[in-house]
């Protein structure tokens, strides 16, 4: 399957990347998301001297997504720094689980572009979600 990029998500998680408080790890990761409704958002990771106090670049886009009242991720693309994919971490799979669909791509960027397209089904299978509790 042929994916076209979305540039606008792309450069958007690239600038939140470069704002990242990463004085521990020199870790930089950032994330942006493309709701349902079309609107966008972006997180960086944000450490801190508790090390695992720190968050990371997925929650962060996904408070504020939620801050705004959007619930519905259609896209998220992740970049990290290095060669590597930096894929979302067993936390943020979970997180980007509560506000997906079967819809939802997960795309692992580099500067270049997306390295690897994915479903949240491919992400996280067999996840356990708001279904669940019903
Ligand atoms: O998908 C990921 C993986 C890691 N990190 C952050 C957490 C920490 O600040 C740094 C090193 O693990 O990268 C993210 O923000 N997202
Ligand atoms: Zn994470």
């Amino acid at each position: 399957m042929t994916q076209s990029i979305d540039k606008e998500l792309l450069d958007l998680a690239k600038e939140a990347m470069s704002k990242a408080y990463v004085p521990y790890s020199k870790f930089t990761v950032g994330a942006a998301i493309r709701t349902a409704s079309g609107l966008l958002y972006s997180g960086c990771n944000v450490e801190n001297a508790s090390y695992p106090e720190g968050t990371c670049a997925e929650a962060g886009a996904i408070a504020s997504m939620v801050r705004d009242g959007q619930t519905q991720i259609e896209s998220i693309y992740v970049i990290g720094k290095g060669d590597e994919l930096v894929t979302p971490c067993g936390g943020c799979r979970q997180r980007i689980r509560e506000f997906s669909d079967t819809n939802t791509m997960i795309h692992i960027c580099g500067p270049e572009g997306v390295r690897k397209s994915m479903t949240m089904e491919e992400l996280l299978p067999f996840s356990f979600g708001p279904d669940n509790l019903k």
